[in-house]
């Protein structure tokens, strides 16, 4: 049969020892271990089925949603499941939920930005689910600009309590998830006001719902703010709408680490910088970068195994039709993916290190790595979903036409990824912020402050404005040292070039507006050096297991040099190379991408994806998509019945129109 044989074919062919490459994309021994023992329960628990969802109606995807939330809950409580272990629970069940919001942003928010009273108060209330969290900053008027937002949070030193207020339309909170139909509280963003005196944006704890009956407590309109993109996909989510009529809270529900309001109206700055006030967004930025690697893995997963399935012209001698997979064309658009999510992957292990590094520092009062790890989580977060939401489609292009049926998982797949782009900050607006970072950096070179973190290449401005490729025959190419000089020069050249037309204009806010498109670009050469740096960097690590070193080599050359050749423009224009290095190192991806045909489906295997979590005909593991493909196609709905509803009402009069305009 086909599919079996091939995949099974493919397996055979594989050079390397892919449970070894398990273990390096888990991370480690112990994650693969816990990954695999959680996905297997997942999915072999009927409660966690997901072949419906995109059949069902808004109100009953979501009842379905909050029923395996509250499944996933009572499985983590009966199992005594660990922190990791519930993580991944969580990550298995893939299905978007109140429960994300709730431990991905609301309680990081306490830890954050609360002080150790209002952790001892809130902590053990959220852990224990006993009060259901979300994260409320974006309002209809306002996302991007968070020191825009309008919700007022006025101090009144008779009750010591802050009324919370939204004065106009534009300031209703639109779109935190969990808050629609679930949370009972909500950290609130809001201006503060004492003495009518606007001290900025901060953060509030506010009960939103009775805990007895789940109604709006007094003075708060909530909602759902409507279906959004895709069947299935985010609807699970109770994106919600909020408006405050002078609701009251008391003083002590101010999130007070940053800033503090006394009980005769002072506010009292602590030594820690007002900027974490943004910190949760630094941890879920770091977060999403990790997912990254996931969604996209998933979807070159499922590209691969059905390139290796599907076959088209090209007779061959024993009378079968050419792999897709073979052709030439479907290699320089799945590789590059392929090799993309191991990058994204190996950055996301970075970026995650980083983030721990900075919270270590932040406990002991070391401010001086937050720019960086701003920046970086900002950059990498829109680097990485914008190349992920691009490549899922190209998945979906990659597998022809079944690709857009919703049972081989890819539509679904992109509908929920695809808002990543936007939420947790805009992509554009993130690399602007990126851009002002090495502006910033760029600016201070000669002053004796030396670059520190991704950065420090910077150090060697002379060199790297100066410095000239050495490839010469396609080979060199694979040298890390060259294509760390060919990304670290260009990147450099670019922000130089940015900084100098700047300094031109006497406003350097309008300028900055003004070249906002290239200071874009310079932003995107800094993320993706860090990308391809820190993946050359896991391979100077010890990598066990037969050929493991070897395809990652291949993988980290083949995403280094499809960057240079998408973005060749750059490398050109900034004389970081020649046109002839230009096409060697074409000519070298190319055989890169024959030296990984072979091992293709093996590398994909070792992501340890489970059909459950895959839910794609296309992506199965043992490759029997036809005969499965058809088996689904029976399931719809609209098969339930052989002749349709409606049609009496509306097929039979037209053909029976028909009918008489013949006779006519
Ligand atoms: C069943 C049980 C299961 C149990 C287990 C479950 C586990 C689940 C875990 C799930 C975990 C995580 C997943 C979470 C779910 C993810 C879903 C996502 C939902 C989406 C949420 C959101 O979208 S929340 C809203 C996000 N909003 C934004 O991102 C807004 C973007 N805008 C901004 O950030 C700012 O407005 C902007 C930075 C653009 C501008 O700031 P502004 O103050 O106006 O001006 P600047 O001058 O540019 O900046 C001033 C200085 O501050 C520096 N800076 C800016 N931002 C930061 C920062 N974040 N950190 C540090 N520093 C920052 C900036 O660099 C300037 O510095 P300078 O030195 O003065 O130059
Ligand atoms: C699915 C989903 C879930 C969400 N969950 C939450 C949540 O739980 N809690 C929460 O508080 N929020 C949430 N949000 C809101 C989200 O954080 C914002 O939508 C996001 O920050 C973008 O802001 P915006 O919608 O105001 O976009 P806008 O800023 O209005 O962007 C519109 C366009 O303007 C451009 N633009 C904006 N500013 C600039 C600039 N300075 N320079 C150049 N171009 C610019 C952008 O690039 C974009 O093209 C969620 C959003 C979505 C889609």
């Amino acid at each position: 049969m086909a599919g079996f044989d091939d995949l099974a074919s493919e397996r055979s062919k594989a050079q390397f020892d892919v449970e070894e490459m398990k273990v390096i994309w888990a991370g480690s021994r112990h994650t693969l271990e816990v990954s695999d023992r959680i996905s297997r329960l997942v999915a072999n628990d009927p409660v966690f089925r997901k072949d419906t969802r995109t059949m069902l109606s808004r109100k009953d995807l979501f009842k379905n949603t909050l029923r395996k939330a509250a499944h996933a809950w009572k499985r983590i409580i009966e199992l005594r499941l660990s922190e990791e272990e519930a993580a991944e629970l969580r990550f298995y069940v893939d299905e978007p939920a109140f429960m994300d919001l709730h431990w991905g942003m609301f309680i990081p928010t306490i830890k954050g930005q609360g002080t150790e009273e209002q952790q001892q108060k809130w902590l053990p209330l959220a852990y224990k689910m006993k009060i259901i969290g979300c994260y409320a900053q974006t309002e209809l008027g306002h996302g991007s600009n968070v020191q825009g937002l309008e919700t007022t949070a006025t101090f009144d030193p008779q009750t010591d309590e802050f009324i919370i207020h939204s004065p106009t339309l534009t300031s209703s909170k639109w779109w935190p998830g969990g808050l629609g139909k679930v949370s009972t509280h909500a950290v609130v963003y809001g201006r503060l006001i004492i003495d009518s005196k606007d001290y900025g944006v901060n953060g509030f704890i506010v009960q939103l719902r009775s805990l007895d009956d789940h109604l709006p407590l007094p003075g708060i309109t909530i909602g759902d703010i409507g279906m959004k993109f895709g069947s299935g996909a985010y609807n699970t989510m109770d994106n919600g709408v909020l408006r405050f009529d002078h609701v009251r809270i008391p003083r002590d529900q101010m999130l007070m680490r940053v800033s503090q309001v006394t009980r005769e109206g002072k506010l009292v700055q602590s030594n820690v910088p007002w900027q974490l006030v943004y910190g949760t967004m630094v941890y879920v930025r770091q977060k999403i970068v990790s997912d990254a690697s996931c969604a996209l893995s998933r979807a070159v997963c499922i590209a691969t195994r059905y390139s290796a399935v599907r076959r088209q012209f090209g007779l061959q001698s024993n009378g079968i039709e050419t792999q897709v997979i073979d052709y030439k064309t479907q290699q320089s658009r799945l590789f590059p993916l392929l090799a993309s999510a191991y990058a994204f992957r190996f950055v996301g292990e970075w970026l995650k290190w980083l983030y721990m590094d900075v919270n270590q520092r932040l406990q002991a009062s070391d401010f001086s790595t937050l720019p960086e790890a701003h920046a970086c989580t900002a950059g990498l977060k829109s680097l990485t979903t914008s190349a992920t939401a691009d490549g899922i489609e190209e998945c979906r292009k990659l597998c022809g036409g079944h690709g857009y049926l919703c049972s081989s998982g890819l539509p679904e797949l992109f509908a929920v990824y695809i808002p990543a782009c936007t939420y947790e900050g805009d992509n554009i607006v993130l690399l602007l912020q990126v851009a002002r970072f090495l502006i910033k950096t760029v600016s201070q070179l000669g002053s004796g402050k030396e670059p520190v973190g991704t950065t420090v290449y910077m150090g060697r401005v002379e060199q790297l404005m100066q410095c000239h490729c050495a490839v010469q025959k396609a080979e060199d190419w694979l040298k890390p040292s060259v294509i760390l000089e060919a990304f670290e020069a260009r990147s450099m050249r670019m922000s130089v070039a940015s900084a100098q037309n700047l300094a031109k204009f006497d406003n350097q806010e309008e300028g900055f507006l003004e070249l906002s498109a290239d200071l874009v670009q310079a932003a995107v050469a800094h993320c993706q050096l860090i990308v391809v740096s820190k993946f050359i960097e896991k391979l100077q690590q010890d990598i066990p297991g037969k050929g493991v070193k070897g395809q990652l080599e291949a993988l980290c050359n083949i995403y280094a040099l499809f960057i240079l050749h998408k973005h060749l423009g750059d490398f050109l224009s900034t004389g970081c190379i020649t046109p002839k290095q230009a096409s060697l190192a074409n000519a070298q991806l190319r055989s890169l991408y024959s030296q990984v045909r072979p091992n293709a489906i093996a590398l994909v295997d070792a992501f340890n994806y489970t059909d459950h979590y895959l839910s794609s005909v296309l992506g199965r593991y043992d490759g029997n998509v036809y005969p499965k493909l058809y088996e689904e196609a029976w399931k719809d709905p609209l098969n339930d019945s052989v002749v349709p509803d409606g049609y009496q009402e509306y097929i039979q009069p037209i053909l029976k129109q028909q009918l008489r305009n013949a006779r006519l």
